[in-house]
């Protein structure tokens, strides 16, 4: 059963297809991983401070929503919106968001470091990506000022 099983899955992989282990002597479901790279443009965010007197403080509450593009930035192809709080002042924020794609949404959540690239799990989503896991990988994009925009790779896992 298992040897059968194995080569129906093996049969079926791609690059793109895997197929989980048997440990309760089911088969587990199969997966597909994609990769979607996208390019976020900072045009609406807006910090609310905890401690009107300071510029940067725990607790802050960072907020967006912003228009996504695709991997080579010529298309808008998803909008974003979602939250960061001050963990730790000039060093790290905690933060949760959703990507709005064309066949679903994807959520997240985890750090956004001021001076390093970050790694965030994929919490789930709607659509083409229910059930969804796996991570996102947030870099920074080396843009002329006043502009912010960051890459965003999500490697994304989802049953079938
Ligand atoms: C300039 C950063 C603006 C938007 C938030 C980012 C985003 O769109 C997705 C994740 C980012 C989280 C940024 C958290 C903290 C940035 C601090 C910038 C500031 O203090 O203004």
């Amino acid at each position: 059963m298992r040897r059968a099983f194995l080569m129906v899955c093996l049969a079926a992989s791609t690059t793109l297809v895997g197929c989980g282990d048997e440990s309760n002597g089911q088969p587990a479901p199969d997966y597909v991983r994609k990769i979607i790279e996208l390019v976020e443009h900072v045009e609406n965010e807006t910090v609310t401070h905890t401690d009107a007197e300071k510029v940067d403080s725990v607790g802050d509450i960072l907020t967006f929503a912003n228009p996504v593009f695709d991997k080579a930035n010529a298309k808008q192809v998803a909008t974003d919106q979602g939250y960061c709080i001050r963990t730790e002042v000039g060093k790290s924020w905690e933060c949760e968001w959703t990507m709005f794609l064309a066949d679903g949404q994807i959520t997240v959540a985890g750090p956004f470091f001021d001076t390093e690239e970050s790694e965030l799990a994929i919490t789930g989503g709607t659509g083409a990506y229910v059930q969804a896991s796996g991570e996102m990988y947030l870099g920074f994009r080396d843009v002329p000022p006043p502009k912010v925009e960051y890459d965003f790779v999500y490697h994304v896992i989802v049953p079938y």
